[in-house]
């Protein structure tokens, strides 16, 4: 159960700790055990890593990029080979099941190594003929990146955010969020033990005064957050104030719409996957789940047959497939929402309460007859609450599913194609399902429109937000001035 690490945070090539910092508990959110206990990093902390990783990052970007690539395809193999033990401190770290981290957190994190290492030395310019003279561009780094997580995929982000920034010749300090801290620190040994030169990944841990810190310190040319709208509306108006680039991945209230001629197994399917999946804690799920009045008793029918699989239980059983909340906060924000959903007047259609035993758990829970003004159709919760809505028409749906200020994720059911495709051209979100939900292969880019974020991550998309191109001017003659 013990899952102290060696220290909190690893700098230029090493765990390091700084005990005046101040102490965090990490809980087992199965059980609420505590698991570590780490320490924030205190201003000399801070300072460490980003002059590790300001000297680390010249030398590191004048490698080639194919030497870059092949440090980062080797951690992707090592990720691979510990698949197993980065699962079960994944689940120890967030709550979810095993059967889920065993498939989608170090083997996403490996994706992303893997295909941004192969990336890295197909990085160019472009060469432009102006008659006798020409103009080539150079893709340059950035410099140095600033990488804050959030909770619900640690490890995932950390990857996501470091992959692509170390492809292109950066360095980077991550600072996971506080209530999984974790698994940063074992992407970090990884990155070392493949070779990647000290400094050039740092984690240094804290809560979000640490974070702040990051983002207005001068040696760093880019931020990367993956966290709450409010959180990112601080972050990017804190890295505005220094011209410095960013991505900004936040949060959503997706709609997923589900029309008549779907076909009712996969739809359900796609609404699971899009709602229950990590008990609701992803970012991209469609928690406005709009069926056409013509198959809403049967997707609801159906939907609460389906839902008596869930498994919940010990998240280290590889049978369990529903784990708990990450934290006792986020079971109450959530528990606050199902009650918000029912005195508005939605109609509860499946759980809705607390479970009675150890560890912050939560029925997956489905409301019915949700209108578009209640507050649980138009606030993120971020757990595993489902509203469904009934529509007539496609332009009437359309018209409802991008009415909100998010602009994350948006996805249709439907047999019709020609339908599917008006949809997804429609939507104004900047990651679209048809007749699926929620995959988030590394080839495809992933982001938000509106509030839900600036910039994407994934795809060769993620290369543009970790370089800048400079334009080198040649003449080849003469040249002219007016006097
Ligand atoms: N779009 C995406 O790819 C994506 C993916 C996962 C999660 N999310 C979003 O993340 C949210 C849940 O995560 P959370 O509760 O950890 O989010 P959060 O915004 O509370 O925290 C995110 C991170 O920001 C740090 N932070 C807080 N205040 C800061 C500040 N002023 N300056 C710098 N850093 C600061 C936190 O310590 C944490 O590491 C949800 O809204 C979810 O939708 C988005
Ligand atoms: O939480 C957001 C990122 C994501 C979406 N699907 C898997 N990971």
């Amino acid at each position: 159960m013990h899952q102290q690490p060696t220290a909190s945070h690893f700098i230029d090539g090493q765990y390091i700790d700084d005990t005046a910092g101040d102490a965090f508990d990490v809980l087992y959110p199965a059980t609420g055990e505590v698991i570590a206990r780490l320490h924030a990093a205190t201003p000399a902390i801070i300072n460490r890593a980003l002059d590790a990783a300001r000297r680390a990052q010249t030398d590191w970007a004048a490698l080639t990029g194919t030497e870059r690539g092949r440090v980062l395809r080797r951690a992707a193999d090592i990720m691979r080979e510990r698949n197993h033990d980065l699962s079960v401190l994944e689940t120890f770290d967030t709550g979810k099941p095993y059967q889920e981290t065993s498939v989608a957190d170090a083997t996403s994190g490996a994706d992303a190594l893997e295909y941004f290492g192969g990336l890295a030395g197909s990085l160019t310019g472009e060469h432009i003929q102006l008659g006798a003279d020409f103009v080539y561009s150079r893709r340059e780094a950035l410099g140095v990146c600033v990488g804050i997580g959030a909770w619900n995929y640690p490890t995932q982000i950390a990857c996501w955010k470091a992959a692509p920034a170390l492809a292109c010749g950066n360095a980077m300090v991550f600072k996971p969020s506080e209530t999984t801290p974790l698994s940063a620190l074992k992407v970090a040994e990884i990155l070392n033990e493949a070779g990647a030169p000290a400094g050039t990944f740092n984690v240094v841990q804290g809560l979000g005064a640490v974070g702040a810190s990051l983002v207005t310190d001068p040696r760093v040319d880019k931020v990367s957050l993956t966290g709450s709208v409010p959180t990112g509306r601080k972050v990017y108006a804190a890295a505005a104030e220094g011209m410095k680039h960013v991505t900004m991945e936040l949060g959503g209230k997706s709609p997923l719409v589900i029309f008549d001629d779907a076909d009712l197994e996969n739809a359900v399917s796609g609404a699971i996957l899009g709602n229950f999946y990590s008990s609701g804690q992803v970012c991209s799920n469609g928690t406005r789940v709009f069926v056409q009045k013509g198959i809403k008793d049967a997707f609801l029918k159906r939907l609460s047959e389906r839902l008596k699989g869930v498994i919940m239980g010990d998240p280290q059983d590889p049978k369990t497939n529903f784990g708990p909340m990450v934290s006792k906060n986020q079971r109450d924000i959530v528990e606050g929402y199902i009650a918000k959903g029912i005195s508005e007047g939605a109609h509860v259609s499946f759980g809705g309460k607390r479970v009675d035993k150890a560890g912050f758990f939560i029925e997956p829970t489905v409301f019915s007859d949700v209108t578009d003004d209640m507050t649980i159709a138009r606030e993120e919760i971020f757990g595993p609450v489902m509203s469904v809505l009934d529509f007539d028409t496609e332009e009437e749906v359309m018209r409802r599913a991008n009415d909100t200020e998010f602009g994350l994720a948006a996805g249709v059911f439907t047999a019709d194609l020609t339908r599917a495709h008006r949809m997804a051209a429609g939507f104004e979100a900047g990651t679209c399902y048809i007749n699926t939900y929620n995959l988030a292969p590394v080839e495809a880019p992933f982001g938000g429109m509106k509030m839900s974020g600036v910039g994407r991550e994934n795809s060769k998309a993620a290369i543009e937000h970790y370089s800048q191109l400079k334009g080198v001017y040649v003449a080849m003659t003469d040249v002219e001035a007016p006097f």
